[in-house]
């Protein structure tokens, strides 16, 4: 037995892979128009996902920022590994908990934490104080 299979609607696929989705698109099947419908849906989710994310990063470099100034005073160094074993334990803990490949987790520890330690180490060489708010520091 064959299984017919038809191709969907592809009137805005370019041909370097990328296909533009919104609701301006000339889709001329239904069930096509009620798949970008739902991509849309769920693209609004994705949205408020993002802008969430990206609210908890800046609070995160502001903390982690007020950490750089108080080892600068201390005479600390930027990092400390101790630390960040327990920081992938944990976080990969709750990835699996949370259905999430523990890899990504580790990949958001990395770029996180990476940077982080290289605003400390900013910090540290111009001997200032950024400010609690200036999280560009
Ligand atoms: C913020 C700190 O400094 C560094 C950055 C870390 C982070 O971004 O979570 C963790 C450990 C340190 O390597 C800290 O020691 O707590």
């Amino acid at each position: 037995m064959t299984i017919e299979h038809q191709e969907p609607q592809r009137s805005a696929a370019r041909a370097d892979g990328e296909t533009v989705i919104d609701s301006e698109g000339d889709w001329h099947d239904a069930e096509t128009k009620q798949i970008v419908q739902r991509i849309e849906v769920l693209r609004q989710s994705i949205d408020n996902i993002d802008m969430a994310i990206v609210a908890l990063l800046a609070e995160r470099f502001k903390a982690t920022t007020q950490v750089g100034v108080l080892k600068a005073e201390a005479g600390f160094a930027p990092a400390d590994y101790t630390r960040e074993e327990y920081q992938i334990e944990r976080l990969q803990q709750i990835a699996q908990g949370a259905g999430l490949d523990p890899q990504i987790a580790l990949m958001y520890k990395e770029f996180v934490v990476t940077e982080a330690k290289k605003r400390h180490k900013r910090i540290a060489d111009s001997g200032d104080d950024p400010g609690v708010l200036d999280i560009f520091a």
